[in-house]
């Protein structure tokens, strides 16, 4: 039976305003196909502009639930949410512009698959600590949607939520003054990540190791040069961006001037 909502979204979640959110839900499953846990992940971070690499987290992390069946886990549904302007971040576009890339590059994928864009955290005035983002997914999938059916239609039962990220962000957690330790604790603890290892960055052992901490890692994606970094680099010296990123997002990036040199 189809385990998808009918209806694809009108509009465009890069043209939400706070006054007129509507949390995306067309491509999250409303009954599982497995008797496994299941998982909605959500990607935070600035996608300033979105790359191949980002996308390839999340077919890692389908990977990775295939191959560790004692993992337990189903995907059911996941996000990118691209972070509030508030983040000051260097290189940070608009945030309607990042969101649309990320809606370009996750339609690109094609529409059976499961990746969404979620404009929540891009619309509120101000920045949002991850764990708040996370409380959001919980609150509308398992709040307002009330979870997901089992396979065998009996019941509803409560969604995972677990954040998805590469290496770095466990590296930033153990760092001290940049997470607040009651947010990681949340995370990691209530909700789980799944860590995408990642080349030159790897996952501090030591420092994250409380067994509480429901955290899955998987081997890194192959590199391949690619990095929002490169992007906004190769623009502003008028190199090409092949590749790098979707077609989708690259036409975009140049229809709208992204990152281009300025002209004195
Ligand atoms: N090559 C990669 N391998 C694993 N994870 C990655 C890779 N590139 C990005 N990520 C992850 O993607 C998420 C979003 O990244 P974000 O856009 O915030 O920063 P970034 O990709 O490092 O970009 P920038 O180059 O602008 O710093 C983060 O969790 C980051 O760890
Ligand atoms: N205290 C926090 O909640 C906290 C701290 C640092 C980064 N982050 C998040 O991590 C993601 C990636 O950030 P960076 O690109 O700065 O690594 C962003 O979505 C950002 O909001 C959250």
């Amino acid at each position: 039976m189809t385990t998808h909502p009918a209806d694809p979204p009108k509009t465009s979640a890069a043209t939400m305003t706070r006054d007129n959110y509507k949390f995306p839900s067309h491509r999250l499953l409303r009954q599982q196909r497995t008797d496994r846990t299941p998982v909605v992940l959500v990607a935070c971070g600035s996608f300033s502009p979105i790359n191949n690499q980002h996308i390839r987290m999340f077919g890692q992390a389908v990977r990775y639930t295939q191959t560790h069946p004692n993992a337990n886990l189903e995907i059911v549904g996941s996000y990118l949410s691209p972070v509030s302007d508030k983040y000051g971040k260097s290189g940070l576009e608009s945030g309607s512009h990042r969101v649309r890339m990320c809606e370009l590059a996750a339609d690109d994928e094609g529409g059976s698959k499961l990746l969404m864009v979620d404009p929540w955290e891009a619309v509120q005035p101000e920045y949002t600590p991850t764990a708040e983002a996370l409380d959001h997914f919980d609150q509308e999938i398992n709040g307002k949607l009330d979870g997901i059916l089992t396979k065998d239609g009996s019941r509803r039962i409560p969604v995972h939520i677990m954040l998805l990220g590469g290496s770095d962000l466990l590296t930033s957690m153990a760092s001290p003054g940049v997470w607040d330790q009651k947010d990681v604790d949340h995370i990691l603890k209530d909700y789980g990540a799944i860590i995408v290892e990642r080349v030159g960055e790897p996952t501090p052992a030591d420092v994250l190791n409380d067994p509480e901490y429901k955290l899955h890692k998987t081997p890194p994606i192959k590199e391949y040069g690619e990095s929002s970094t490169i992007i906004r680099s190769h623009r502003q010296q008028g190199m090409a961006i092949k590749a790098l990123t979707p077609k989708s997002v690259i036409d975009y990036i140049e229809t709208h001037h992204l990152w281009a040199p300025t002209t004195v």
